[in-house]
């Protein structure tokens, strides 16, 4: 007899600045041969090209009227992601400390949330269709984006944690002073939790992880067991 194809698995990991959601997302998806989406260099791609074309970023209405012009394009390989923005390569940009700090005020310019969030979902649609499936990760992602996914996550951590962990990151390229690095991780997750669209926030059925006391592995490894008893609960 023959066993149909096991059906994909949509898998939304959401959480503030620092919590894991990357890095945890990518080895899930490479471990178990998904997809992977990291939605927040989407936000931060077209915040990069709002920055770059002169569009003033305290203005949502001049954000709103380009918010179409730019076209975004992720690679979802967990192996290899990428992210070009007309073409060109925006994964080193992205990351710059001024991208970092207008994000959220694009980011919450509704018509965006409106675009990105359709480019999400085609995203994941088609990864549905042609692979076993897609890990997710941002903000909104288990209550706006993905409703219905399998599998929602949402992490969190200590905002000391959060703060350390993204200073080791940043030594030796940017600023390294843990009380600014706080100040500003805390000052962008009050703005994407405040803002009327779709804001950060915990899906009800999401499992909540506390990774604070957590290493990267364990994390893994507790989002690994979680995809694969869905898994055996869909076969
Ligand atoms: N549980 C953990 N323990 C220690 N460091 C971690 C842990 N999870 C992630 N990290 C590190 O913290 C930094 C931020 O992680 P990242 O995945 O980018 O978080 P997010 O996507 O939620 O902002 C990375 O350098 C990552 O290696
Ligand atoms: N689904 C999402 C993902 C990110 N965003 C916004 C809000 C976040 O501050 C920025 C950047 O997200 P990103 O995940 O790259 O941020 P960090 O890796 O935590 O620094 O994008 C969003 O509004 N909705």
């Amino acid at each position: 007899m023959e066993t149909a194809a096991p059906a994909a698995v949509i898998v939304a990991i959401d959480g503030p600045s620092g919590t894991g959601k990357s890095s945890t997302s990518k080895a899930v998806a490479a471990k178990l041969g998904l997809r992977y989406l990291d939605t927040g260099a989407q936000y931060r791609a077209i915040t990069w090209w709002m920055i770059t074309n002169g569009i003033d970023t305290d203005d949502p209405q001049a954000i709103a009227l380009a918010a179409g012009k730019p076209a975004i394009v992720s690679g979802t390989d967990p192996g290899a992601p990428t992210i070009t923005v007309d073409g060109l390569d925006a994964s080193g940009p992205i990351r710059t400390q001024e991208v970092t700090s207008k994000v959220s005020a694009v980011s919450a310019v509704p018509e965006v949330r409106a675009l990105i969030t359709d480019l999400q979902r085609s995203i994941a649609a088609e990864a549905a269709q042609d692979a076993e499936g897609i890990v997710v990760e941002g903000r909104d992602i288990g209550t706006t984006v993905l409703p219905d996914a399998d599998l929602k996550v949402f992490l969190t951590a200590s905002a000391e944690a959060r703060a350390a962990r993204r200073n080791g990151e940043l030594r030796g390229k940017e600023a390294t002073d843990l009380a600014a690095t706080k100040e500003a991780l805390v000052k962008r997750d009050a703005a994407d939790s405040g803002r009327k669209t779709s804001p950060l926030a915990k899906a009800a059925d999401a499992v909540e992880v506390d990774t604070t006391e957590l290493t990267l592995e364990q994390v893994i490894e507790c989002v690994v067991t979680l995809v694969e008893e869905k898994r055996t609960v869909r076969r």
